[in-house]
């Protein structure tokens, strides 16, 4: 966890749990792309520039908040190099490592705690990918 760049972007019904979570973060570098206040935002503004940071190769992994998780992951999947996974607790967001290498962690902000987001944050971050038979099927995701 400790060498990673993470890239971190949340709308206004994430923007507590991005607060929270960039402070619990133990890594190299975080880059907040916004939303910096509770003010009404929208998602894609925020999920496009985390979702681009990392399909770049500047960050190694991309974490989005919004009330749903489902806007963010929807515009985050738009980007060819991008995995986003919707994960809402701690076994979901281990299998969205382990077999489909996701490469940015969607959280539902208004289903989750924030206690339980960190915990999904450091499973998701710590979790490695298997390999194996999940590369052949993560290989044929891309059309
Ligand atoms: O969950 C979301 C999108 O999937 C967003 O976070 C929005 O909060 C959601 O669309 C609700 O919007 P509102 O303006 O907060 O009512």
């Amino acid at each position: 966890m400790k060498d990673l760049k993470i890239a971190i972007g949340a709308d206004h019904a994430g923007f507590e749990y991005k607060q929270a979570i960039q402070a619990f973060l133990d890594v190299a570098e975080v880059k907040d792309f916004g939303t910096y206040s509770s003010d009404s935002a929208d998602y894609p503004d925020f999920a496009h520039p985390v979702a681009s940071a990392v399909e770049n190769g500047e960050f190694d992994l991309g974490i989005l908040i919004c009330g749903s998780a489902n806007g963010v992951a929807i515009t985050a999947n738009k980007h060819q190099g991008i995995r986003a996974g919707l994960c809402w607790n701690t076994e979901v967001a281990t299998l969205v490592r382990l077999h489909n290498n996701a490469n940015v962690l969607c959280i539902p902000a208004r289903f989750v705690t924030i206690e339980e987001a960190k915990a999904i944050t450091e499973t998701f971050l710590t979790t490695e990918f298997e390999g194996g038979r999940h590369a052949t099927r993560v290989g044929k995701i891309s059309c």
